[in-house]
């Protein structure tokens, strides 16, 4: 899977594992592939830039291993993401997707993620504007937009930056749009209608009985959207 868009903004689903069982990632990992999952989402958490600490590349490595075919997208919620950009390169990252918040320089940081052969996008977070953002869509594979603040994984979707979603899309039907925070079966259509294609949903589909059923929900209520754009 790559999340390169060919003219069309199409649907992927990407479970988050922050609230999986930590103790066997790998096997947690395993099951959300073999339930639909088409790409990972993996939350790094710095203590710094949010009040919370997950994990690094060494860890990113070992799953990789395990994990040779699996789509990683990095989410790195961290206040120095041009540190990181070697380290999860070398440890099988697929996407770096940087904070606007924390990036000193995003056009140097850009280059500098692509200079290492993974696709780039940038978040941003619940109280910063989108405006932030829009001179850099032409020159990343995804922007994310977080719907809840980030840091831990349960938290109730944000209705509210659902314009910003719609924005996006209205400037370019073709973009990435990543939608992160709070997304379940009662806040997928409303996240869907606004237009974003790339779905991480972490509780919803790891505390599931069966995960594979909460994907396939979330799918085909997207793609009704994608199909009419
Ligand atoms: O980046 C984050 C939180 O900071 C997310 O990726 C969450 O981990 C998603 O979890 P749910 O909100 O779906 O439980
Ligand atoms: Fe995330």
């Amino acid at each position: 899977m790559a999340l390169k868009s060919s003219g069309c903004a199409s649907c992927q689903i990407g479970p988050s594992i922050l609230n999986s069982d930590l103790s066997c990632l790998a096997q947690e990992c395993e099951k959300l592939v073999a339930a639909g999952a088409d790409y990972l989402h993996l939350d790094v958490m710095d203590g710094h830039f949010v009040p919370n600490l997950t994990f690094g590349a060494p860890v990113v490595k070992c799953l990789r291993s395990r994990l040779p075919n699996v789509y990683f997208d990095m989410h790195m919620m961290v206040s120095e993401p041009e540190k990181w950009v070697d380290d999860m390169c070398d440890a099988g990252a697929n996407s770096y997707v940087f904070h606007i918040e924390a990036a000193k320089n995003p056009v140097e940081l850009i280059k500098l993620i692509r200079a290492k052969g993974m696709e780039v996008g940038i978040g941003v977070s619940p109280d910063t504007p989108i405006d932030k953002v829009l001179p850099f869509l032409e020159q990343v594979d995804l922007i994310l937009i977080m719907t809840v603040y980030p840091g831990f994984g349960g938290q109730s979707f944000i209705h509210k930056m659902m314009p910003k979603i719609e924005q996006l899309r209205k400037s370019n039907k073709a973009l990435n749009i990543e939608v992160d925070g709070g997304i379940n079966k009662d806040t997928i259509e409303i996240a869907a209608a606004s237009g974003a294609n790339l779905i991480v949903a972490g509780t919803a589909v790891v505390k599931a009985d069966d995960p594979k059923v909460v994907i396939e929900l979330l799918r085909s209520c997207v793609n009704k959207f994608v199909v009419k754009s």
